[in-house]
Order: C-alpha cells, then sequence, then structure tokens
C-alpha cells in the first residue's frame, strides 16, 4: 500500500520548508520538499536554533547510491531534500556519489585529517562499516580531529541508526538541522581470526543460525527476492542444518548452540530488537545463544521474540543465555572441523560473510579462535555520530 505523508522540516529566512515522503511497506518511494511562507507555519516546530558550519569543520553528503532499493529520481534524498536545504542554509558542503563498492573505503582514506569533518552518511549499515575500516590509524603525532557521523537510514537493516533512535531519514535531518541531535562517542570492537586477519564491528558477530542465514541469502538464487528470501532460506536451514554449534567463551559460557550472536546493539532492524539491554553508545557487548537443545519450534519461537521486545525486556527463559561482556575474550568454536560441514564455521561480522576455515595461515593448524578486542583509540579522528539518546 502507497502512504503519503508531510513532515515538517526547518524554518528559516521566512520560509518553512516540509517534505511529502511516499512509501511502500518499508520502501521509500519519493521525497518532495515544499516550502511555503512561515506564516503558515506550525509555530511549535519553528526553531530558531538552525545549523551553521564551524569554520574548521569540513561538511561532506555521501550519498551510498546502492544501498536499500537504491535510488530513482523520486527517492533521491540527497538531491532532492538535503542539497536544497544546505544551500538555502548557505552552508558549504560537498557532496560524493558512490560510484563503485569501494568509493565510500576510498573516501574514508583521503578524508583530511586537519580538518574537523561532519560525514552526511545516506546508507545502511555495510556503508557505514566500509567508511569505519578504512579510515586512517591512530597516529600520536597527529592533531586529534572530530569526525561526526550522521546516519540517514537509507539501506535495508539500518540496525546501527535503528538503534540510536533514528528511524525516518527525514526525522534524522530535521534534527540535525534544528540542532536537536548531539555528537556522543560510540564504542567500536576489533574481531580478530586466526590468521591475525582482523576487522573493526559496531553491530553484531554471529555464528549459527543467523550467520548461516545471511550467508544463504547471499546465494544467487536469492538477489533478485525481497525479505522473502529469508522466510525461504530460514525453512532450508532448519530443513538441512545440524544447528548444533560448540562454542566456548573462555571463563563465560561453553555449550552447545544453535543461534550465537554478540552484539552491540539493541536492534538488527527498525521493528527487530533482539538484545533489549544493548545500548549501542555504550562500550558493551551482549552474547546472545540459543541452546541447540531447544525444539526448532521453541528456537523459532526465541528467534521471532525479537519483534515484540521493548528496551531493557529480559529475556530469560530456558535455552536462552543472555550476558553482557565489557571487556576483551575469545570466542572458540571446538566443533571438529573434520566431523562438521563448511557450514558450522560461517561467520557474519555487520554483513561481511567469512568463514572461520578460511581464516587460518596456510600450512599452520591453529584453534577455531576469533578474538575480540574492544577498541579505545580507534583511527587518528575523535570518532561521534549525532544522536538524541
Ligand atoms: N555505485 C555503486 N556500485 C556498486 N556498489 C555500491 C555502489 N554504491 C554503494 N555500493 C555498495 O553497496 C553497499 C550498500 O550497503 P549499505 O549497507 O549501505 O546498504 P544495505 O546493504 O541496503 O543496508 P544494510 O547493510 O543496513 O542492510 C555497500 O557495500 C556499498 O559499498
Amino acid at each position: 500500500m502507497i502512504e503519503v505523508v508531510n513532515e515538517p522540516l526547518v524554518s528559516f529566512n521566512g520560509l518553512h520548508y516540509s517534505v511529502n515522503i511516499e512509501t511502500e511497506g518499508n520502501k521509500y518511494k519519493s521525497f518532495q520538499l515544499e516550502t511555503n511562507s512561515s506564516e503558515n507555519c506550525n509555530p511549535a516546530i519553528s526553531d530558531p536554533a538552525v545549523f551553521s558550519l564551524e569554520s574548521d569543520t569540513v561538511l561532506t553528503v555521501l550519498d551510498s547510491i546502492k544501498s536499500g532499493t537504491g535510488r530513482t529520481n523520486e527517492n533521491d534524498l540527497c538531491n532532492n531534500v538535503i542539497v536544497p536545504i544546505l544551500s538555502a542554509l548557505g552552508v558549504s558542503f560537498q557532496v560524493l556519489k558512490t560510484a563503485s563498492c569501494n568509493s565510500v573505503g576510498e573516501f574514508a582514506q583521503t578524508i583530511d585529517r586537519n580538518y574537523n569533518h561532519i560525514i552526511i552518511i545516506i546508507s545502511g549499515d555495510t556503508s557505514i562499516s566500509e567508511l569505519l575500516n578504512n579510515l586512517p590509524a591512530s597516529d600520536s603525532e597527529a592533531r586529534e580531529s572530530q569526525l561526526c557521523l550522521l546516519p540517514l537510514p537509507m539501506g535495508t537493516g539500518n540496525a546501527w541508526a535503528s538503534s540510536l533512535q533514528l528511524k525516518c531519514p527525514i526525522k534524522t535531518f530535521r534534527g540535525f538541522i534544528n540542532k536537536r541531535l548531539s555528537p556522543k562517542k560510540f564504542p567500536l570492537y576489533r574481531a580478530i581470526f586466526p590468521n591475525k586477519k582482523s576487522t573493526v564491528f559496531f553491530i553484531i558477530l554471529s555464528l549459527g543460525f543467523h550467520a548461516n542465514l545471511l550467508h544463504l541469502c547471499n546465494d544467487q538464487r536469492f538477489t533478485s527476492m525481497g525479505v522473502e528470501r529469508f522466510q525461504i532460506a530460514s525453512k532450508e536451514i532448519f530443513d538441512n542444518y545440524n544447528l548444533t554449534y560448540q562454542i566456548k567463551i573462555p571463563g563465560i559460557i561453553d555449550a552447545k548452540f544453535s543461534y550465537f550472536a554478540v552484539i552491540n546493539t539493541p536492534n538488527l532492524e527498525a521493528y527487530y530488537m533482539p538484545s533489549p539491554s544493548s545500548d549501542p553508545l555504550n562500550s558493551e557487548l551482549h552474547v546472545i545463544g540459543y541452546s541447540a537443545s531447544l525444539k526448532r519450534d521453541q528456537l523459532l519461537q526465541r528467534i521471532m521474540k525479537g519483534y515484540s521486545n521493548k528496551p531493557g525486556d529480559s529475556l530469560i527463559d530456558d535455552g536462552v543465555t543472555y550476558e553482557p561482556i565489557d571487556g576483551d575474550f575469545e570466542i572458540i568454536v571446538k566443533d571438529d572441523p573434520s566431523k562438521s560441514p563448511k557450514t558450522t564455521f560461517e561467520i557474519c561480522c555487520d554483513g561481511q560473510l567469512l568463514n572461520l576455515l578460511d581464516l587460518h595461515s596456510a600450512g599452520a593448524s591453529s584453534e577455531n579462535k576469533i578474538t575480540v578486542k574492544f577498541l579505545k583509540d580507534y583511527s587518528c579522528y575523535n570518532l561521534k555520530v549525532f544522536s538524541p539518546l
């Protein structure tokens, strides 16, 4: 069903701006900017404190154009809303639209560290992960400039933005432009694999059902499908996978799970909250484990509970492990690779699909272990995210 709502945006210089947002299900079909003289506008949303740019700050609008369902002329948030408003405000800014899957990473490597930066990133989680993973390393001699992200959720999952209470791109931009969001520090974690390769993550690292599902959905035959791919792939996994994974976090857990994840954010999608005790601004991960002893319907019921959880809800239930962790730890997959299918070692790390068996140095036989480190001074920037929290 197609719906249209008019969202007020901002008032300045005697003009009031609002946006007609047309949606179909969870897809944005169009964004249309409307301008009226501000006599007609609701005084409650006329805010004199509109955004202005400090002289030492570079403002970039980074549009990851393939995120979500991609851009059309009608739903081009950047061209239809962001650029006209920033231009009307008279602030200087640059626009970068991605040309390939390397564009976000290449941009991250070239950010001028002599300035502070605000980056309005129009994307989902993967693009943000690419940005963070490609930032220059920490360098004690460099000036610590500030890099503040404003994520406008236009991807598929948008776990991070949803968890930061930034669920609608227009309301998020309104909060920013009316100075109702403030920059906050946020935690990052590093997953280090047996061959010492590593990746920085900020949402989830999973094994078992969640990782298997994302790996399977990546298969060619699912690419043309919408969200129904998850249902079809879930059934295939329930029918064909053993879903028993022997996982140990020394000193914390040692058990057989069907579903296993360490997670930083409460939400994985706007309306799916598997970790109600998580706070995306707090340096703390939660282990979520659903026991391999659960029957299939019990496992499904615990996975689906994420759709009804509210912040702070308890997950206590039979066969459920839910533990906070606030320091470095190791995850060991104890299954024997010679007796287990390769799917036992599948990993999903913020959307990156990996297999632990491919992450060993050639010729070396090492444990199937992932070391997770809590990062303190990651990159040469003082990283922040705009949030109402
Ligand atoms: N012009 C382009 N050509 C090819 N790939 C692109 C292009 N622009 C962006 N990409 C890639 O598309 C991906 C978009 O991922 P993003 O996370 O932003 O959206 P999503 O996958 O829909 O959302 P989520 O990760 O929240 O589910 C990124 O890997 C990005 O590098």
